[in-house]
């Protein structure tokens, strides 16, 4: 598990470098402050159940990180929300592959240029599933801001900045499964 950890944590800066290049911030935008920052790990077992369609393994949330790389044993569960109609999209799983998901934070970075996804864990009656999350976002109390070079008159500054801490102090006080999200309270109304 150390091994894998310090190799996920190495993957998880390659691909923000990338994305940040996307950005046009350049590849080490963030690589000190993630080097620095929080790596969460979760490890999640959903054992058989015999009436799946009356529980899930997750209730529907977006994760409060950079960006979260999911691996997954061969049991299918992960749904995503498709934004567009709200229905929910099975992500089957693909062998020796790892599943990355977009978090809050990148969400608040780039300006809502990328969309932090909002995912549940059903169950099934067949096997156990048992995934390993690893959640990348900076120090607990460095607040995750807007860069300047991503706001202009099209696209106005969308989101408040936060810390790690921020959320765990909301987390806190609300009941995540009511369906409350972190990252709707730090969005600016327009
Ligand atoms: O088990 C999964 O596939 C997802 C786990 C998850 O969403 C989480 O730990 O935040
Ligand atoms: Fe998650």
């Amino acid at each position: 598990m150390g091994d894998y950890a310090v190799a996920v944590q190495k993957l998880a800066i390659e691909i923000m470098g990338a994305i940040t290049e996307s950005l046009g911030l350049g590849p080490i935008y963030l690589t000190t402050k993630l080097d620095d920052g929080m790596q969460v790990m979760v490890v999640n077992c959903y054992p058989k159940c015999p009436k799946p369609e009356l529980t899930l393994g997750i209730p529907p949330h977006s994760d409060y990180s950079c960006i979260t790389i999911l691996l997954q044993n061969s049991a299918n569960g992960l749904e995503i929300c498709d934004s567009g109609d709200g229905s929910w999209k099975l992500i089957p799983v693909v062998r020796s592959s790892l599943q990355v998901n977009i978090g809050d934070y990148l969400e608040v970075l780039s300006n809502g240029r990328y969309k932090s996804v909002v995912h549940r864990v059903t169950l099934n009656s067949e096997k156990t599933r048992i995934s390993i999350a690893s959640l990348h976002s900076l120090g607990m109390d460095v607040k995750m801001e807007t860069p300047k070079e991503l706001v202009d008159e099209e696209h106005p500054k969308g989101y408040k900045e936060s810390s790690f801490n921020d959320f765990l102090v909301f987390i806190s006080k609300n009941n995540l499964d009511a369906g409350k999200s972190f990252l709707n309270t730090l969005k600016i109304q327009k």
